[in-house]
């Protein structure tokens, strides 16, 4: 029987062969992560990879990294005519020729002025309940507010969803003294449930680095957990290794399986946002 593929296999397919224009490589080429990562328009700039440094398993074949969120069912984005935000990745663009955010463009679809002060028509057509591997759940909370008039803001927040599909920052590991910090970007005001998630250097990132964040930035720990000690049994102990937390860190940063690293040369001054699938869960 064939053996199953490693990452090692997969790593060699693409440094060997997809550099080459050979037209019968190109369903390989698709399906190669490599690949998929090295075209994201960001990577020239702020290229990072994702390597498994545990073990030789590949990333999940129908695993996919995407470059555009993808809507679960039921989740609607607003109505173009409630639009008022800006959608350019880089800022060159929003100053200058091509951005269409300051006013009325000919072309419909790309319309982006709202009446102010008017709710998105929004539904949510089905409700269901994800069963999801929470590890790579993500929940877009930022401006939930049970007491907001907007009825997407009142209700329970989208999640986005980094399983089956998402940018590399599903592989961004939580560190106690990261080098990435996350933000809620909004790009359009009207679908500030469906904000982004950007992840901004805190620091000089050198090439070759393990990219984190910290999961809990700016939610408070429930002191109920802290002094609980059957809850804190339950609660995964963090293994970032890092030394200024004392014995809350692990030191087996070994068994963070698939990291994502810096390629920069030599720093990274800010790293974009990447996004995941969104969807609702309703209880
Ligand atoms: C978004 S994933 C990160 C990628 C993950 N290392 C992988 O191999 O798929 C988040 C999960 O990674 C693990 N993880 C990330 N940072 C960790 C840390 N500092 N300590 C322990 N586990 C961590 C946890 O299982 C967490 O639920």
């Amino acid at each position: 029987m064939p053996r199953p593929p490693t990452m090692e296999d997969d790593m060699r397919k693409h440094f060997f062969r997809h550099g080459d224009s050979d037209p019968s490589l190109y369903t390989e080429k698709r399906n190669c992560h490599l690949c998929q990562i090295r075209s994201f328009p960001t990577h020239e700039d702020y290229p990072i990879t994702v390597i498994n440094e545990v073990d030789d398993e590949p990333l999940p074949f129908d695993f996919r990294f995407i470059n555009e969120v993808v809507l679960g069912e039921g989740v609607e984005p607003a109505e173009d005519s409630f639009r008022s935000g800006c959608e350019c990745r880089k800022d060159e663009l929003c100053q200058f020729s091509e951005c269409q955010c300051l006013g009325d463009v000919e072309d419909s679809d790309s319309t982006r002025t709202a009446p102010r002060g008017k709710i998105a028509d929004y539904s949510v057509e089905e409700s269901r309940i994800a069963q999801r591997k929470d590890v790579y759940l993500f929940a877009l909370d930022k401006f939930n507010d049970p007491d907001s008039l907007d009825p997407r803001l009142s209700q329970p927040a989208l999640l986005v969803d980094g399983e089956f599909m998402s940018g590399p920052t599903r592989f961004i590991n939580h560190s106690c003294e990261p080098n990435l910090r996350i933000y809620a970007r909004v790009g359009d005001h009207a679908d500030k449930h469906l904000h982004d998630l950007a992840l901004f250097a805190i620091t000089d990132i050198k090439r070759n680095t393990e990219l984190t964040f910290d999961y809990i930035d700016g939610v408070e720990e429930d002191e109920d957990d802290l002094s609980n000690p059957e809850r804190l049994k339950e609660m995964a102990k963090c293994l970032c290794g890092s030394k200024s937390v004392g014995d809350i860190c692990g030191e087996q940063r070994n068994h963070l399986r698939i990291r994502a690293y810096s390629l920069g040369q030599p720093a990274i001054p800010h790293f974009p946002t990447f996004p995941m699938m969104a969807f609702q869960i309703l209880a």
